[in-house]
């Protein structure tokens, strides 16, 4: 009997053909209020779930007594509870390194964008307001040779890290519970508390995983730490952040502006008071959204679910079993 996989996510013909050929496959594309239903009852008789941006919590899951794998098309797994799963003997499999650089080059986007004001004065010239040479009050800041304070210096960060320093000869400061030595070394990243990174760097970048401790993070304390330069950039998850307190920062002028990928609350409501401020860049959660990264994650989660219900290590798996996998070795 073939095992039973349920893809929540839409993928690419040839990625779900390699499910199909192997597995029965039920389909969706996304999760909604019109296929809730449909989606936990297929789920509560799965061997394997493959799809991303969808929370996974015990009502869901505890109909689900053959479960085996979980395989999250992300980096980030904050939409599980991995003591659960492992609780359960559900492994969580997830894609690290494969959307690394597309994520720091998005990350680096919105510090480009947010700095020289690319989006808004984009958009003056095409509501035909470019009559005159810009003057100072169109004006941007520079970004080379300035001061980057990365919050998280894990694979993404150190790959903005490279940019920032090797590319646009910015210093580095960081902020992480170990010291990195090796962008130490590669980049002149000096380690700092972060009181020392909120008074000395033009651009506070955050790059951490959302995790309990690190969930509002940033408060408005954090930005009242900040100077009246600071842009405020955010590629990692919204709720590290407390929005409220960021808009506050943003309208008092205690901060000069933000870019942001991620948002409490996905998608931004219209209604967000960071869409009617001039001062922010908005991106609808991007980091690693070019068409070969998504294939690429696709592709590695494709690969994770096949090894792990073939009882194979898949290549990232964030909750190993204490138990040695059946088949140790290459994982198709
Ligand atoms: N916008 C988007 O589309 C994307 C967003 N992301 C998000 O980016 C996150 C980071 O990804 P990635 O760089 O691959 O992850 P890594 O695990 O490689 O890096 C995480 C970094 O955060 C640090 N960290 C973790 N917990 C804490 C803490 N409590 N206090 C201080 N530092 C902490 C880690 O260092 P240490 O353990 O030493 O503290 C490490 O430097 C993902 O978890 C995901 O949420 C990822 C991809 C795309
Ligand atoms: O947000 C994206 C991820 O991969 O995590």
């Amino acid at each position: 009997m073939k095992k039973r996989v349920v893809a929540y996510k839409k993928l690419p013909p040839a990625l779900l053909a390699r499910l199909t050929e192997r597995f029965e496959v039920s389909a969706f594309d996304g999760v909604n209020d019109a296929n809730r239903a449909a989606f936990a009852e297929a789920v509560a008789s799965a061997h394997g779930l493959i799809g991303a941006s969808v929370r996974m919590d015990a009502a869901l899951l505890d109909p689900a007594r053959e479960l085996e794998i979980i395989s999250t098309i992300s980096v980030g797994y904050d939409t599980f509870d991995v003591d659960y799963l492992t609780r359960r003997g559900i492994l969580l499999a997830h894609t690290p390194d494969v959307l690394t650089e597309t994520t720091a080059d998005t990350v680096f986007a919105l510090i480009l964008a947010t700095a020289r004001r690319v989006v808004e004065l984009a958009e003056l010239v095409k509501a035909g307001h470019w009559q005159r040479s810009i003057g100072p009050a169109h004006f941007g800041v520079d970004v080379h040779h300035k001061t980057l304070g990365l919050i998280g210096l894990g694979r993404i960060g150190q790959a903005v890290a490279r940019r920032a320093n090797l590319g646009f000869g910015m210093n580095v400061v960081y902020y992480s519970r170990h010291a990195v030595p090796e962008a130490e070394a590669a980049y002149g990243a000096r380690r700092v508390e972060l009181d020392e990174l909120y008074a000395s760097a033009d651009f506070v970048c955050v790059v951490l995983p959302l995790t309990a401790e690190t969930e509002q993070l940033i408060d408005a304390d954090a930005f009242a730490r900040m100077r009246p330069e600071t842009i405020f950039i955010n590629g990692s998850r919204g709720r590290i952040v407390d929005e409220a307190a960021l808009i506050q920062a943003l309208k008092s002028g205690a901060i000069h502006g933000a870019g942001l990928d991620v948002f409490e609350r996905e998608p931004l409501p219209a209604d967000s008071p960071l869409l009617q401020l001039p001062n922010v860049v908005a991106l609808p959660h991007i980091g690693s959204a070019t068409h070969e990264t998504r294939f690429a994650m696709a592709e590695m989660a494709v690969d994770n679910l096949i090894a792990g219900l073939n009882g194979q290590r898949p290549r990232a798996v964030v909750n190993p079993p204490s138990r040695p996998f059946a088949i140790e070795g290459e994982v198709r």
